[in-house]
């Protein structure tokens, strides 16, 4: 018979943006070994050339995968966001070719609250016009505008798992914590939930973003929102860059209004280290800024390389799409002894009976199914007898709506 699972040698895996070495140990030890490793990402047209043989892609938060990048990733199969935002892919692009998204919801958010409490700190002592300072020569030995953190309102916007473990860690330090969300959501500790943005803007001395790019987001801090916060207040966001209008908000340091701000990803980021970072903020030495490194730490990109790349090995091995951010979610056993066939499929009625049909007719025996739908596609996993792998395979590829169609044994 012949050989049509594919061996894992001939399976390509491409790696930008330098991923922790975690991802290679992990895929190595999954007994994948062609690998092409970039430390940065790639612009459109090298990315387009680089895809056209992977059948996996794993990239952070800078490499956009636009339509057309997947237009010309005709072997892939899924994607790995080594990061939580999965803003910068094409999920619909991606989704209709069969090419499952996978990322890491967890892993980074503890670091992200650590940089985001310190910032608040360091705003609320006016700690970087005073460093700013003392490396110019000045010396601002002062209490003017410098205040504890305990006692102090924190405003969360996106009370998810940034936002709340954010929250836990403030009222440690004494913080009262409200937070603004458009779902209900479970408070933790004492934080209390706000029904409007403006009510938390009008009341809170720390005002932090943890909302994911959408496009009820984009923008959805601006002057208006700029001049709903109180005098004296510190703003910080280590969300998106879209999330906040920087024109307005320079306009807004410029003014004297707020005590302070903290910024870590901007609509423009620069593609790699070597690029220079432009943006109005940095005349202000009462901003800090940050080159995008709110997830940026040795624990949680260790832990992200390795849970990335086991989500994609596993998918590769066997088929589950667990956790996957835009296909339905299949847990599956191993299959011992058995063909295991994956067919993803446009939702549509009359495939599955289709599907069959396809095995009654050639009489291949189902060992084993596993059916999800979600939106515009259908996963249906078919464990069979060994002889009929390959028959079922040829079948299945000629079921109408049928995206993409693998064996694996
Ligand atoms: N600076 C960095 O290096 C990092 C940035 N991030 C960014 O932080 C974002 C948040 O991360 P998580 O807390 O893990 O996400 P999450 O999905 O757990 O929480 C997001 C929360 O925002 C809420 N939300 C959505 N739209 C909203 C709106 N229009 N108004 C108010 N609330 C809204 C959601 O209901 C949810 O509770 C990520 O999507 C990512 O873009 C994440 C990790 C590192
Ligand atoms: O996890 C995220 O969404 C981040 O923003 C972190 O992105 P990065 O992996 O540092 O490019």
């Amino acid at each position: 018979m012949a050989n049509t699972s594919l061996d894992k040698s001939k399976i390509k895996i491409l790696l930008l943006e330098g991923v922790h070495q975690s991802a290679l140990d992990t895929l190595h030890e999954a007994g994948y070994t062609n690998i092409e490793y970039l430390t940065h990402s790639l612009g459109d047209e090298e990315l387009k050339e680089k895809i056209a043989d992977a059948h996996f892609i794993g990239i952070r938060s800078r490499t956009q995968l636009t339509e057309e990048v997947f237009e010309a990733a005709s072997k892939l199969m899924a994607v790995g966001c080594f990061c939580i935002g999965t803003n910068q892919v094409n999920l619909k692009a991606a989704t209709q070719r069969g090419v499952a998204v996978f990322n890491a919801p967890f892993s980074n958010t503890r670091s992200v609250a650590e940089l985001v409490l310190a910032q608040a700190i360091l705003l609320l002592r006016g700690i970087p016009e005073k460093n700013a300072k003392a490396h110019r020569g000045d010396w601002i030995k002062s209490a003017k505008n410098s205040y504890e953190i305990r006692g102090k309102k924190l405003g969360i916007i996106g009370y998810g798992n940034i936002g709340t473990q954010f929250s836990v860690l403030a009222e440690a330090l004494g913080m009262e914590v409200y937070y603004y969300d458009v779902v209900s959501k479970l408070s933790i500790g004492n934080a209390k939930q706000v029904n409007s943005m403006k009510e938390l803007l009008n009341m809170a001395d720390v005002v932090s973003l943890h909302v994911p790019e959408t496009p009820a987001t984009k923008y959805m801090f601006g002057a208006e929102q700029l001049a709903q916060m109180k005098p004296g207040s510190i703003l910080m966001n280590a969300s998106r860059g879209t999330v906040v209008d920087i024109e307005a908000l320079a306009e807004t340091m410029r003014s004297g209004k707020l005590l302070g701000a903290a910024i870590d990803v901007f609509p423009v980021e620069p593609k790699s280290n070597d690029e220079e970072f432009v943006s109005p903020l940095r005349e202000f030495d009462n901003v800090i800024l940050t080159p995008h490194i709110g997830g940026s730490t040795i624990e949680a990109q260790e832990n992200i390389g390795r849970e990335v790349a086991e989500k994609l090995a596993m998918y590769s091995d066997n088929g589950t799409t667990v956790s996957s951010v835009n296909f339905p979610e299949v847990a599956l056993p191993s299959h011992p002894n058995q063909h295991r066939l994956l067919h993803i499929h446009e939702n549509i009625p009359g495939v599955m009976s289709e599907i069959n049909r396809v095995f009654s007719d050639n009489g291949i025996n189902i060992c084993g199914q596993y059916l999800q739908t979600q939106d515009e596609i259908g996963y249906v996993v078919i464990d069979v007898d060994k002889e009929y792998g390959e028959l079922a395979l040829e079948k299945l590829k000629s079921v109408r709506g049928t995206i993409r169609c693998r064996v694996l044994f």
